[in-house]
């Protein structure tokens, strides 16, 4: 058997890596997407794994800023992971995150983010879902029942998708400050992740339309409609929310109320939203406003434990001795004390014994807030040997939005 090298995949090997992945994601080449995924390779750093000169895996890697609590960090976005059917479990995928994790140290990226095909995959290499998504559906064949009224002095207007990073960019830009897990989006984003022409994943789906609130704006939503049955009688269309922000509950309301009452739509089927989000609350009727999907969203690494929890905030004090396990990074494992606090938090070397042992998949899990360790702990995938040590480490974690993120990559 002959030796898998990996190295760099040069641009020139870009149609390779283009026809791999069509065989792993089982896709038709489509010349519209392919030009779509050749300009978002181009910007990756690229992996290639090679048996002499035959390329049987990829992986991309996007240079990300992700928030983070209190701030933002260098990021390394695993992308386009994909490993020749011929090839498979024989460890190629292994040594290409081995090599992504060498870069992440060569880059300054304390941080690799994914979004994971099957959740199974990426336990095992430290990743810990941190970000966790809903979806929402409204039954909007009869009025939006809600407990605040909307804001009803403020102008709704539709702004033009090539128009609106301009003009809500600075509203995500604020929201983004709020929760962590989301990446700072550039104009190349805005245009091909958030508001392409066309819905990669479904052909039924309209164009984008963008809404905003007020004048300036203080909220907006983004979404696409897909028309509804002819018959009399069947039923209408639908409303794809791709992402609804707003910077107080009356204008939030009536986004809401703005989407729920298109004309020609009986639902509005909203993907990822966050789990404290406050239309949950709002909604008088939770049989109308149902949840009907909860999934983990953003698997995070931490591929520098010490500079990534030294570079987040903290709500409250701590002073620990976590025994750490990492098994593709032992860099990170051992005995570690974690001094944090208001005024920042450091990580070093200790002999003294553990309050917590946990694996760092499980600290990636609950890094940005979104996932309790005492949680982990009572379903017996962290122990806890100071009792209260969990709940005091939740407390210093804490955020008051819970991250959320949906941008996929
Ligand atoms: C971030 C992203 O891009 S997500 C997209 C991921 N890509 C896909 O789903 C495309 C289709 N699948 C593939 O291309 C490949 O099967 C991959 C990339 C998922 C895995 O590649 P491989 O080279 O086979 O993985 P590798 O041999 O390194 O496996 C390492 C370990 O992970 C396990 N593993 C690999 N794939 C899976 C899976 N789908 N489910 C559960 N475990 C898995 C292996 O069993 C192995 O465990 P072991 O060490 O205990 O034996």
């Amino acid at each position: 058997m002959t030796t898998v090298e990996f190295r760099t995949l040069p641009k020139a090997h870009l149609d390779r890596a283009l026809d791999l992945a069509d065989i792993v994601f089982h896709e038709t080449p489509e010349d519209e997407w392919r030009a779509a995924h050749r300009e978002y390779l181009l910007r990756c750093d690229r992996i290639g794994a090679y048996d002499g000169d035959e390329l049987v895996g990829m992986l991309g890697a996007y240079p990300l800023t992700l928030s983070v609590p209190g701030g933002e960090l260098p990021c390394a976005g695993a992308t386009f992971a994909a490993v020749a059917p011929t090839h498979r479990r024989r460890g190629i995928l292994s040594g290409m995150l081995a090599e992504l994790w060498r870069r992440c140290a060569d880059h300054d990226r304390p941080l690799a983010a994914l979004w994971a095909s099957q959740a199974a995959i990426y336990g095992r290499f430290g990743c810990g879902p941190a970000t966790h998504g809903c979806t929402v559906e409204i039954d909007t064949g009869r009025p939006l029942a809600l407990r605040i009224a909307p804001a009803d002095d403020l102008p709704l207007r539709l702004v033009a998708p090539e128009k609106a990073p301009g003009v809500v960019g600075p509203l995500h830009a604020a929201q983004r400050a709020r929760r962590a897990g989301r990446v700072a989006r550039d104009d190349y984003w805005w245009r091909t992740r958030v508001l392409p022409e066309t819905d990669e994943d479904d052909d039924d789906l309209g164009p984008p339309r963008v809404v905003t609130i007020g004048a300036p704006p203080v909220g907006y939503a983004v979404y696409r409609t897909e028309s509804g049955d002819d018959e009399p009688g069947a039923p209408g269309g639908v409303v794809h929310l791709v992402e609804l922000e707003a910077e107080t509950p009356g204008a939030a309301a009536a986004l809401w109320q703005y989407l729920a009452s298109i004309d020609l739509t009986s639902k509005v089927r909203a993907w990822g939203r966050p789990l404290d989000d406050p239309l949950l609350l709002l909604a008088a009727d939770r049989d109308q406003v149902r949840v009907t999907q909860e999934f983990p969203a953003l698997w995070l690494r931490l591929v520098d434990v010490a500079a990534a929890l030294e570079a987040r905030s903290w709500a409250a004090p701590c002073d620990l001795v976590l025994d750490l396990t990492d098994a593709t990074l032992p860099a990170n494992a051992g005995r570690r004390r974690l001094t944090a606090g208001p005024a920042g938090a450091t990580l070093t070397p200790t002999d003294a014994a553990p309050d917590l042992a946990l694996d760092v998949r499980e600290l990636a899990a609950c890094y940005l807030g979104g996932t309790e360790l005492r949680h982990l702990v009572r379903a017996g995938l962290a122990a806890e040997h100071t009792p209260g040590a969990a709940a005091a480490l939740d407390e210093a974690l804490r955020t008051a939005y819970l991250p959320h993120t949906t941008d996929e990559f």
